[in-house]
């Protein structure tokens, strides 16, 4: 289950399924038995305090409370509010708890080794203050561990921001489908552990809903990745032209390195004369021209993919050679300086995508382009996407993936080590490796940012940019050893 559900998406899977005759408190209770499973395989009998908000967040807390005492667990719980204030299927569950239902402070903290947090979940409408914010304070300054029911109080399941305050959990237990504030940072680092169960909501709910936000994984992408067939050969892999700096030329290196290891069947790197020796000394295997050649060269069909900014400077040369590029409707990777070359003047850009386009921009360069641009991470990137034509890689360590059609990959990865010179030239380079073997430019793009996450994670402390094309031809392998490309068998 790769989707990601909308907030506004969940609520309507749950209505669906109320419609078609699952009652909301069948799917209460299913949610509160998902929780205590998840309890139950990571902690042994303690003292647990439910904290419970007046929503229906809390009316889970209930479920959770009453099964964990019928368990024989030392169980508080306390209560935001009034019982007599909670309605629906809250309400009902509050009525079966028959413990004592203590008002919400931080005295239900002194003592507990285990919090559920039940305060608020997907109905989480404005910052947390005041009380509630003590409250939280008080469970982040505990020793106690932490199981966040559905979000952690105060993560917006939308954006993955702090309204407010936070609750920073152990674990965190969703439901039907993980929402984008479980995967965007800082939301994602305080669920801690996260589990989505099945309650009850039927898949033909959800996938009629046609969610458009996925978890970047190989089932996003794998059946559209082009493997070279028997009687293949190098043309048939795709020509990249990549324009590399007159006088910084590591970044382009470095992309080219990546796209022949992505599986670029030939790469040519058109630069300054005086550049080319370095380039070609460098990489015994690629081709070197002078830039001067560039139109004339687009003219041939063949060269189908390019690649500019890593080491490009920022100026008119650059932008010249963008809306050519552009114009040629051949795939084409921007990043660095071919997109801020455009700061001025970003709707020229625009205007010129043509064919399969990838930006690559990090936050800042996303900014000069996009200035009156706001919201969440994943908002952004789509309409820059739907503004652009391109699809737009807007990098971090919770990378988002969007396309002009809405479509949109978050990546899931613990890679810090990434955050090095040259990642993102890597990054490019590999990008465009998988564009110019005719890989459909969201998956080819979703597929890079995967491979570059996997590198990261794999090679670990110590990783430099070089190492990362170096990681590819393992992960690569699994891939087609794995099977997940229909014809990969290598039979
Ligand atoms: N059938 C279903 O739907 C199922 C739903 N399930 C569960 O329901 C949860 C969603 O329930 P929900 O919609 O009641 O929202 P919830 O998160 O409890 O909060 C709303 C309450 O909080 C209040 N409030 C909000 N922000 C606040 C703030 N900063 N400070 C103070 N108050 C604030 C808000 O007040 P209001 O804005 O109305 O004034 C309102 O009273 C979902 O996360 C899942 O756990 C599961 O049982 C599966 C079946
Ligand atoms: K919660």
């Amino acid at each position: 289950m790769s989707e990601i559900l909308t907030i506004a998406q969940m609520y309507e899977a749950d209505k669906q399924t109320i419609a078609n005759g699952l009652p909301g408190e069948v799917l209460m209770e299913n949610a509160g038995h998902a929780v205590v499973d998840a309890i139950l395989a990571r902690f042994q009998p303690c003292s647990v305090s439910v904290l419970c908000g007046p929503g229906n967040n809390g009316g889970d807390g209930f479920v959770v409370a009453r099964l964990l005492r019928a368990r024989g667990w030392n169980v508080r719980l306390g209560l935001m509010g009034e019982v007599a204030g909670l309605g629906g299927d809250a309400a009902l569950n509050a009525r079966k708890w028959t413990g004592a239902t203590e008002r919400l402070s931080a005295a239900l903290i002194v003592g507990a080794e285990l919090v559920v947090d039940c305060i608020f979940g997907a109905g989480l409408a404005r910052d947390i203050e005041g009380d509630i914010a003590d409250i939280v304070h008080a469970v982040n300054d505990s020793s106690a561990k932490v199981v966040a029911v559905d979000m952690p109080s105060g993560v917006d399941g939308m954006s993955g921001q702090v309204r407010g305050v936070a609750i920073d959990a152990d674990v965190t237990v969703t439901f039907c489908r993980a929402k984008p504030g479980h995967y965007l940072l800082p939301g994602r680092a305080l669920c801690g552990e996260r589990v989505v169960a099945d309650i009850g909501i039927p898949d033909a709910i959800v996938a009629a809903l046609k969610p458009d936000i996925y978890l970047n994984t190989p089932r996003l992408w794998a059946d559209h990745i082009v493997w070279p067939g028997l009687a293949g050969h190098k043309y048939h892999r795709g020509h990249v032209l990549a324009l590399g700096g007159a006088q910084t030329t590591g970044a382009m290196r470095l992309a080219a390195r990546a796209a022949r290891r992505a599986g670029a069947g030939l790469l040519t790197v058109l630069a300054d004369p005086a550049a080319l020796p370095l380039y070609a000394q460098d990489m015994p295997g690629v081709m070197v021209a002078p830039i001067a050649r560039f139109e004339d060269m687009m003219q041939d069909c063949r060269h189908n993919g390019v690649i500019i900014g890593p080491g490009a400077g920022i100026g008119d040369d650059t932008r010249r050679r963008v809306v050519h590029a552009l114009h040629c409707a051949r795939a084409c990777v921007l990043d660095a300086d071919a997109l801020t070359s455009f700061a001025e003047d970003p709707s020229t850009l625009f205007f010129a995508v043509q064919g399969p386009t990838v930006m690559t921009p990090h936050e800042g360069e996303f900014s000069r382009l996009f200035a009156d641009m706001d919201g969440d991470k994943v908002t952004r990137a789509r309409a820059a996407a739907r503004r652009s034509g391109a699809i737009i890689v807007l990098k971090g360590a919770d990378t988002v993936v969007a396309a002009p059609d809405g479509r949109v990959a978050i990546n899931d990865i613990f890679a810090p080590w990434l955050a090095t010179a040259g990642s993102g030239d890597v990054l490019a380079g590999i990008i465009i490796g998988l564009l110019v073997q005719g890989m459909p430019a969201f998956e080819a793009t979703s597929m890079a940012v995967w491979l570059h996450g996997q590198a990261g994670h794999k090679f670990g402390p110590g990783l430099i940019a070089e190492d990362i094309p170096e990681a590819l031809p393992a992960l690569l392998s699994d891939l087609w050893r794995a099977g997940v490309a229909p014809d990969s068998s290598p039979h």
